[in-house]
Formats: C-alpha cells, structure tokens, sequence
C-alpha cells in the first residue's frame, strides 16, 4: 500500500496561516499524530511518498532549497526504513494550476534534495532513492522533464484521468534510453 502524505503537509502549511484558532490547533495536533503515525508504519513495511515542496512566495524570496531542506530533514527524522519511501518534489504554486516547473528547476531541487540525503542519510540511500516530480505534469511536458538526470518519475494529478497519462507513462523510455 502507498500512502502519500502531501494532503498532510499540504493542511499543515495551511493550518499555519491560521494557527490561533483553537480548533485548528487540535486538528494540527492531530495530523501530526497521523504523520507520526504513518511515518512509523515504514518500519513495518508501509510504502510512503512525502512531499516537499515551495510556495510561489518562498520561490519568489529565493529560499526555495533552504524550504525543501528543512521539510526533508523533518521526514528523514522520523524515517527508519528508507527502502520503503519514494520522495516527491511538488512546488505548491504548480499543483493543479497548469505551471509546471522548468526541467532546471525541477533538476536543481531534486539534485540538491539527493545531496541532502548524501550528506545526512548516507551515500547508498542517496543513490538509490527515487525522487519524482509532481504539479501539472502532462503529456507535452512530461518527456522534457524526465531527460532531467535526477528527475526519477512523476506524480501525476489530473492528466492521469486523461488519454495523456499514456504519453506521460511513454515518458519512461526517456530513462531507458539513456
Ligand atoms: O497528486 C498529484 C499532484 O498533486 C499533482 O497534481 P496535478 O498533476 O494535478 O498538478
């Protein structure tokens, strides 16, 4: 079974803006619980795909790796099986809203997300690790962005309830040529 746990940081960013109420301080309480909770669960075996990613103001201030470190080095707190996560970047200004990142964009983050993990993980994670894109992936973008060296797959929204997705899927044999 995989689990992605964006909707989670996703709510949480959200829940940031407005964490004086009350209720959304125990709701906030309660998705951490829950991210505890499935983050623990890759120990037993549980497939987890977490998301990272910058609102269009932090990319816009130029804190984009500086974001996407410290939202990987909350995950790998709490990860103790790494065979059983795939980590995906998804800037928060691209999900749903037909702007994709550039495939240098995509590139930088994700390289410098598999830096990351070298140098606080380890080597053998770093190399292993899949890192896949997500946010307005479609079938006339997708083949660019895989040429990306450490762009490892995508995480397709609503162009995989479309007849693209096909093309997307074909965007494959980019990685197997090369
Ligand atoms: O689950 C998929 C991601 O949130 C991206 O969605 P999207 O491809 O519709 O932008």
């Amino acid at each position: 079974m995989v689990i992605t746990a964006k909707l989670c940081f996703f709510f949480l960013q959200k829940i940031n803006s407005y964490g004086k109420i009350w209720e959304i301080k125990r709701l906030r309480i309660a998705l951490i619980w829950f991210i505890r909770w499935v983050f623990g669960g890759t120990s037993q075996g549980l497939k987890v795909i977490p998301c990272v990613g910058e609102t269009l103001e932090q990319r816009e201030s130029g804190s984009t790796l500086d974001v996407v470190a410290a939202q990987t080095k909350a995950i790998a707190d709490k990860v103790s099986n790494w065979d059983n996560i795939v980590l995906a970047y998804e800037p928060v200004w691209a999900i749903g809203t037909g702007k994709v990142a550039t495939p240098a964009q995509t590139q930088e983050v994700h390289l410098e997300l598999r830096k990351w993990i070298h140098n606080n993980v380890g080597a053998e994670v770093a190399a292993s690790i899949r890192i896949i894109y997500g946010g307005s992936v479609n079938g006339g973008n997708s083949k660019e962005l895989a040429t990306q060296p450490d762009v490892d797959g995508f995480l397709v929204g609503g162009a995989s309830l479309k007849p693209e997705f096909i093309d997307i899927i074909k965007s494959a044999t980019v990685k197997n040529s090369s």
